[in-house]
């Protein structure tokens, strides 16, 4: 059974005077421990089908299974990794890492070694005391994926969660997030304009057209790109290639 399943998904937004036709009998399976990739021009429905895979947003047509289960009605918890880090500016580190796992009543104690043992794999247990104001915006994206990965989320959608830093920390978070989600075993889907993060990161790159928005085509990574460091990746004799396969078929679509 695949661990994400979209069966047919069409959706269109209505108001009184149009129709947007968002998306389009899109089709999907993604497995357990996989990394996939949504990329495409804006507008192509990358949002949507997000939404509706995290269970917020019902589709007009298909469904989507989350663990063989409808998102909407389970307590599948998913979890998010946003562009803004959305931490509390009146609480610790401590405090806003913990937060999502006790809004869960997940149990305190086995909270609060979760989040020391994650501080210290992000490197920031020095800063456990310190507020987000004294945190860099590198630093304050670790800790809010300390309080995301602490409530053990089903499954992470990561919506263009390094587009606001800059390329060196950005190139940094790359290679932290993928080698710990990879080190927890986790199902992710990162929602991107970036055609080298998807690459460094992903096993798979699903790539949407727009008007309507459907899947265009399905990108496997290479073998010798997945199994290497994104930063790695951005350097393999593999990668020129198969960026300029993926570049000259997006600038089609655009
Ligand atoms: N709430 C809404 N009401 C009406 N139309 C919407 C709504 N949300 C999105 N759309 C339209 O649906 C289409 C798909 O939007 P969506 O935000 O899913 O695309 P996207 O690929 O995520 O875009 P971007 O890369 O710019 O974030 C677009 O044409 C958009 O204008």
């Amino acid at each position: 059974m695949s661990f994400v399943k979209v069966d047919h998904v069409s959706h269109s937004y209505f108001s009184p005077k149009s129709r947007v036709e968002a998306l389009k009998d899109v089709q999907l399976e993604i497995n357990q421990g996989e990394f996939v990739s949504f990329l495409g021009p804006s507008g192509c429905g990358k949002s949507t089908l997000l939404s509706i895979i995290a269970g917020l947003l019902k589709p007009t047509f298909g469904e989507v299974r989350v663990k063989g289960k409808n998102p909407m009605k389970t307590k599948n918890t998913i979890g998010y990794m946003l562009q803004q880090d959305y931490l509390f500016p009146w609480k610790t580190i401590r405090e806003n890492t913990s937060l999502g796992a006790s809004l869960l009543h997940l149990p305190s104690q086995e909270t609060d070694i979760m989040v020391l043992a994650l501080l210290e794999e992000m490197g920031l247990s020095k800063f456990i005391d310190a507020y987000p104001h004294e945190l860099s915006g590198g630093m304050r994206q670790r800790a809010s994926l300390v309080r995301t990965l602490v409530t053990n989320p089903t499954l992470l959608l990561l919506d263009e969660p390094f587009s606001a830093l800059d390329f060196q920390t950005k190139l940094k978070m790359e290679d932290l997030v993928l080698s710990t989600l990879k080190s927890y075993d986790k199902t992710a889907i990162l929602v991107t304009h970036d055609i080298s993060e998807a690459i460094a990161m992903s096993d798979r790159i699903i790539l949407f057209s727009k008007h309507p928005g459907k899947i265009h085509r399905v990108f496997e990574v290479p073998k010798e790109l997945v199994a290497i460091s994104p930063f790695e990746a951005r350097n393999h004799s593999s990668y020129p290639a198969f960026f300029h396969l993926i570049w000259k078929e997006l600038e089609n679509l655009e």
